[in-house]
């Protein structure tokens, strides 16, 4: 087979020499050019797999280089070599469509993994159109939308934002990012930051050495170093507290992380992806989350249309759901009669896909043939829309304040509190649409102390 081919383009000799002899040891074939009309030339003439340019040229930037190849050439990868700490440069050259970025001084293990990378890209993407055609279920122009964003973020390094509502797929969208880019290899690893004890959370992401604090018995990696050679996906990023937020700015800039209690920094090899529901623009005006760390993890951004936004995808989404939980189940695919198609119809669906999937898990439980009818969706029958997210109930209306003898809990104390657990964490769950972290939240207690609850009690299906 015929080795893959990088075109290097910078008007310093001693770089392009050092680029030259490091590709060449990689066993690729190198060309190279030292301005920007000389390497569009070179370009329509060996059409390389990879194209790595400097910034400055004598006759123009590498910024106009990304365009063109975005126009012309647009499967080829083209990496941007930056002068040191000028994140502007890179931050552009990400925008207008390059695969990557490396400074200078270039570091040769980084500059490896990026063409390692950047080569794995196949200049065909229909495998990728049809995975993400899969998954991402819906024909609406804003999903057609979306699919093509995903098909061409996935093919670059650049940390992506993804803003909408919760439970309307924003972590379906990270997960295909990944899956169909150069990482797909390594892991997706999916952190939600509003879920991480504030103390833990330094821990959680970059790791500890052993004795760094009380609990900490042995050397532990972080999610930094479990998604090495992957993708980190900051989930609910907007709850990052900002003592952290300076820790995870100075983490992507300098591509390293320190362990807690260790000395010295570990080389980090990651894709940042990140989601809110929250505006994290209006976080920002407010000082909630800090301006400079928007700028670096908010390069492209990507919004996933509410289910409200994308009615007819409504039949499509419920008809996957549904076979989905009939073949779990092990059943006939269940469907879904006139009368509930117009239910979905005409609801609104706050807590999105997510609440979709709940209703339908709830009403294919309570029909009794395979087909659903409007009445086993169990919609409100007065009120289409759910309660406001903020909507809270009054103290004297908490579930389990019910006047109760002290007969009920005769001869079993543990049953009996256990009964009142089991409606309060119903209750918060059904009045935050089913997201835990949320309902966590209300309720004063951690993610992971909800988790085990909703687990002992039998509530985690
Ligand atoms: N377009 C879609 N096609 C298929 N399934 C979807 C789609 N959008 C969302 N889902 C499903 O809906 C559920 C919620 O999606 P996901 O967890 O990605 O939402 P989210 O926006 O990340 O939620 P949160 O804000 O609560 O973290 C998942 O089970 C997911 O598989």
């Amino acid at each position: 087979m015929a080795a893959q081919s990088v075109l290097i383009v910078d008007d310093e000799p001693d770089i392009r020499e050092l680029l030259d002899i490091t590709l060449s040891r990689m066993g690729l074939e190198t060309h190279s050019a030292a301005s920007l009309g000389e390497a569009q030339a070179r370009i329509s003439e060996v059409v390389p797999d990879l194209c790595l340019t400097d910034m400055k040229l004598p006759d123009g930037n590498g910024i106009s280089l990304v365009e063109y190849i975005q126009r012309d050439f647009p499967q080829m990868p083209v990496a941007m070599i930056t002068a040191h700490g000028s994140v502007e440069t890179a931050i552009s050259a990400l925008k207008a469509g390059a695969f990557d970025f490396i400074s200078k001084p270039i570091e040769l293990e980084t500059l490896r993994n990026l063409v390692n990378s950047a080569l794995q890209l196949e200049g065909d993407t229909s495998r990728a159109d049809s995975a993400v055609d899969h998954d991402l279920i819906g024909s609406a122009p804003s999903v057609e939308r979306l699919r093509k964003q995903i098909i061409k973020l996935a093919r670059s390094q650049a940390p992506v934002h993804i803003r909408g509502e919760s439970g309307s797929g924003k972590e379906v969208v990270a997960r295909l990012i990944h899956n169909n880019g150069p990482r797909a290899a390594g892991s997706f690893v999916a952190v939600n930051c509003g879920a991480i004890p504030p103390d833990l959370m330094e821990s959680e992401l970059f790791g500890h050495v052993k004795g760094s604090f009380t609990g900490a018995t042995s050397d532990k990696p972080g999610l930094f170093q479990a998604a090495a050679g992957g993708t980190l996906f900051l989930d609910e990023v907007a709850d990052l507290p900002l003592g952290m937020q300076v820790k995870l700015l100075r983490a992507i800039q300098e591509k390293s992380v320190r362990p807690v209690g260790a000395s010295e920094e570990q080389p980090t090899d990651v894709r940042l992806l990140s989601a809110t529901h929250k505006n994290l623009a209006a976080e920002v005006e407010v000082g909630r989350f800090r301006n400079d760390l928007y700028y670096r993890i908010n390069v492209i951004d990507v919004q996933v249309p509410s289910l409200r936004e994308r009615r007819e995808d409504l039949p499509a989404l419920a008809k996957t759901i549904l076979g989905r939980i009939s073949s779990e189940e092990g059943t006939a695919k269940a469907t879904l009669d006139a009368s509930a198609l117009d239910a979905l119809a005409s609801y609104d669906f706050p807590g999105n896909v997510r609440e979709l999937e709940n209703v339908l898990e709830r009403a294919f439980a309570l029909s009794d043939s395979g087909t659903i009818t409007g009445d086993d969706l169990q919609f409100p029958s007065n009120a289409p829309v759910m309660r406001s997210p903020g909507t809270r109930t009054r103290k004297t209306d908490r579930p389990g304040s019910e006047i109760w003898n002290i007969s009920d809990a005769d001869g079993d104390l543990e049953g009996f509190l256990e009964d009142i657990e089991r409606k309060v964490l119903s209750s918060a769950l059904e009045e935050n649409r089913w997201n835990r972290t949320a309902a966590a939240k209300q309720l004063g207690i951690s993610f992971r102390s909800l988790r085990y609850r909703l687990k002992k009690l039998g509530l985690d299906d």
